[in-house]
């Protein structure tokens, strides 16, 4: 019997097996048979290198983002219209038969955003190019889920699962449970709140059915079976996932009221080219991308040209950042100085480990090296930058005034 009819038949098992007290471990066991057997159909066909058949596109840009959905509901026209790159839309299913990269150009970064094919369900199994397009999504640093306002709610359900199945997790954080596999000492089970879901005996018995006999848990927060599972497999992957209902332009008004309504969601149309720029912001807070500009010691900053830091990719301190301009930039660096939203008032010295926020302006100050002005008591009291307020004020840049 192959992965799929073992997965299958326990599905039909679980179905068939009413939830309660008495059947609650059976339940648990059989949902941990399942996610042991998804990891293992994950697991690449011995060699090959996994996505394959022309989808392995070169990251490029500051972030990566991914468009997935059903078919014809609209990725490769959102992905001509945002892109300027042309990825050919028809109204047949099945249009798109590869992953195309388009450049989006935005707040002086470079984001790459990925047309792929359309999924259906079953994608996670491999019905279609379902494995090669959540491959790719995996890569990526956040989904749009593009779906067809027209149709039914159940399809963002559906591909939910779908990406579920692979390990994906959308606008989840990881479950607080911490998990230690340990050589001996058998299972210590704690939990810094009374569980309702998870008691030590359903612990255990997961735990067996990994064979994990020695290792500590620790629950720090109300978390499921699932959450359980999601810890020990260990290769789950937390993304933000943006749900953009487009063809907005053949529903009614109160439908699209709706649907705008949801959380993370934005309603689009790409005929009449409605809301794009919203798609475009929401995108670009949920990147969580950090601007940081230089400011050569004597000059004003240069703004055109950012380094970009990412919380989830590599982190956001000044260290982060220094390394980002060169690796052995670091040993040379005395402190910095900070101007801008991550900055108590201007400029504020800072260490290593203090976190950058977008927009800041950085200049490093080396050892054995003046700083700017001749000395900080000087600097600060000509500096008058005022803070920026989000939104009211444009760019930090306009109304930066940077004494040199
Ligand atoms: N009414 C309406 N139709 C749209 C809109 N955007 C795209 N379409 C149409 O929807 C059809 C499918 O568009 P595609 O861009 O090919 O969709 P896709 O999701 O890339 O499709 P596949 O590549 O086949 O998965 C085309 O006929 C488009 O013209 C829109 O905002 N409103
Ligand atoms: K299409
Ligand atoms: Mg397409």
């Amino acid at each position: 019997m192959g992965i799929i009819e073992k997965i299958k038949e326990i599905e039909a098992e679980m179905a068939r097996t009413q939830k309660n007290k008495a059947t609650e471990y059976h339940l648990g066991q059989l949902k941990a048979k399942i996610a042991k057997l998804r990891t293992q159909l994950l697991e690449p066909p011995k060699g090959s290198s996994g996505a394959g058949d022309g989808f392995e596109v070169t990251k490029f840009g500051h972030g990566r983002v991914a468009l997935i959905g059903f078919p014809s509901v609209g990725k490769s026209t959102l992905l001509t219209m945002l892109t300027g790159t042309h990825s050919e839309a028809a109204s047949y299913e099945f249009t798109t038969l590869t992953c195309i990269p388009g450049i989006i150009h935005y707040n002086d970064t470079k984001i790459q955003l990925l047309d792929l094919p359309g999924i259906i369900e079953g994608a996670s199994e491999g019905k279609g190019r379902g494995r090669q397009v959540i491959a790719v999504s995996k890569s990526s640093d956040i989904v749009l889920m593009v779906l067809d306002a027209s149709k039914s709610e159940g399809h963002r359900q559906i591909l939910t699962k779908e990406l579920e199945a692979v390990g994906l997790r959308l606008n989840k954080r990881p479950p607080q449970i911490y998990f230690k596999k340990k050589k001996t000492g058998g299972i210590s089970f704690n939990s810094t709140l009374s569980l309702t879901h998870v008691d030590e005996k359903l612990c255990y018995q997961i735990l067996h059915e990994y064979k994990i006999h020695n290792a500590e848990v620790l629950f720090r927060e109300d978390a499921t079976v699932d959450d359980l599972i999601d810890v020990i497999e260990g290769n789950r992957k937390y993304m933000k996932c943006i749900y953009v209902y487009n063809k907005i332009d053949v529903i009614g008004i109160d439908d699209v009221d709706k649907l705008a309504r949801q959380p993370n969601s934005v309603v689009i149309s790409c005929n009449l080219k409605l809301n794009l720029d919203r798609l475009l912001a929401k995108m670009w807070e949920a990147m969580g991308l950090v601007r940081v500009y230089t400011k050569p010691q004597g000059q004003q900053p240069d703004f055109s040209d950012p380094v970009v830091l990412s919380a989830d990719r590599g982190g956001c301190t000044v260290e982060d950042f220094c390394n980002h301009i060169h690796r052995n930039l670091i040993k040379d660096v005395k402190y910095v100085l900070v101007w801008g939203i991550s900055a108590r008032h201007y400029p504020q010295h800072c260490g290593l480990g203090h976190v950058l926020q977008d927009e800041d302006v950085v200049q490093i100050v080396k050892k054995k090296e003046r700083e700017d002005g001749g000395g900080r008591g000087r600097f600060k009291s000509h500096s008058t930058a005022p803070a920026r307020i989000r939104g009211v004020h444009g760019p930090v840049r306009s109304g930066f005034n940077i004494k040199i």
